[in-house]
């Protein structure tokens, strides 16, 4: 259940009221989603989501997520843009809560992506990277490996009431993290959560990507570790390489990997599922059973992670070599 703020219907259409978007038909809450409160709102102009945005999203950062949405849209990828209101603001403010209207996208959320799916998200992934390519903000990443270890010591030393042996486990893993972790490789606008739930599918077609509240600056490559991550493992942990290939050509055929990025793949997989694992674990352990947030269980990203660190080159993932090399003109 994601409404943590309550909107009254005055205070809606007041607030509506600075836009041009006709009168207030029609709002309710949306249930998915942990981070903000969405609506969906209707209007006598159309269907919109309102999101109220929440105490884990930092009032500064805004500007940047907001920013690189509309960046992206303009770039003609389908994603939410934002609505301005009449003196062209982006963002106001509703029920004490910083607030902005998106236009709504059509599609659903797949569970069981195969890999035709996991095909189209490796070309949107690789097409917003380069979509963002020329995006002016900059942010940085709250969760990069410097800020993993931070994150563990947040859990007081209580890992291994998840699973006997884990601190140790962990703290081998950071400290491999510290001393290996790839520097100089390209960089740029990443996703950084780039989930199935945070990709809509019509039609059999991939209809665009939402959710770019962890977006910031990084390692491309380490944006394509953890959509790989997400989208390449069955229900029963095991990794599926038909998937992995599939989701790698789709990124390699918009933007073939360098062979730097190539190597360090198996390190960003690993990463990447570090940095799930550790988010999960620090909510497992410290929200309360009763709140609204959704615990994800971080066994599901330790046993990835052991995955990944048996992995010693990036054909065991189903990336050719050969997609490394970008193809001549007219060829491909
Ligand atoms: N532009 C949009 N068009 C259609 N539906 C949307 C749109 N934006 C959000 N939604 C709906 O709202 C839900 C929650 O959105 P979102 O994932 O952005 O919320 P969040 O609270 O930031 O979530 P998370 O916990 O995944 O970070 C989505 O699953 C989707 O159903
Ligand atoms: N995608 C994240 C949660 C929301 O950011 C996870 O599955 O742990």
């Amino acid at each position: 259940m994601a409404v943590y703020t309550d909107v009254t219907e005055p205070e809606l259409a007041d607030f509506l009221a600075r836009y041009d978007l006709g009168a207030l038909s029609s709002y309710k809450g949306i249930a998915e989603g942990v981070e903000n409160s969405n609506f969906l709102l209707r209007t006598t102009s159309g269907t919109y989501i309102l999101t109220l945005y929440e105490r884990r999203v930092n009032r500064a950062d805004l500007p940047f997520f907001v920013g690189l949405m509309e960046h992206l849209a303009e770039a003609g990828l389908s994603c939410p843009l934002p609505v301005h209101d009449r003196d062209g603001n982006a963002l106001g403010e509703l029920s004490g809560r910083p607030a902005a209207i998106f236009t709504f996208l059509d599609g659903m959320w797949t569970r069981r992506p195969g890999p035709a799916e996991c095909r189209a998200v490796g070309v949107a992934l690789a097409r917003m990277h380069e979509a963002a390519a020329n995006f002016p903000l900059t942010r940085q990443n709250g969760l990069a490996p410097g800020d993993w270890r931070p994150l563990y010591e947040s859990c007081n030393g209580r890992a291994d009431e998840v699973e006997p042996g884990l601190s140790a486990e962990i703290e081998a893993e950071l400290a491999d993290f510290e001393a290996r972790w790839p520097a100089d490789l390209p960089w740029g606008v990443i996703h950084a959560d780039l989930f199935p739930d945070n990709v809509f599918f019509l039609a059999g077609e991939l209809s665009g990507l939402i959710d770019f509240y962890f977006a910031c600056n990084d390692l491309l490559a380490y944006d394509l570790a953890i959509t790989l991550g997400a989208w390449c493992f069955e229900q029963d942990g095991s990794y599926n390489v038909t998937k992995g290939r599939a989701l790698m050509a789709g990124y390699a055929s918009v933007r073939p990997l360098e062979e730097a990025e190539y190597e360090s793949l198996p390190m960003l997989c690993r990463g990447a599922a570090m940095r799930f694992m550790l988010t999960r674990l620090y909510d497992w352990l410290t929200v309360p059973d009763d709140s609204f947030v959704t615990k994800k269980d971080p066994r599901e990203y330790l046993r990835k992670l052991r995955f990944h660190r048996g992995v010693r080159d990036a054909s065991e993932y189903g990336l050719e070599r050969a997609a490394v090399t970008r193809p001549a003109k007219g060829m491909a």
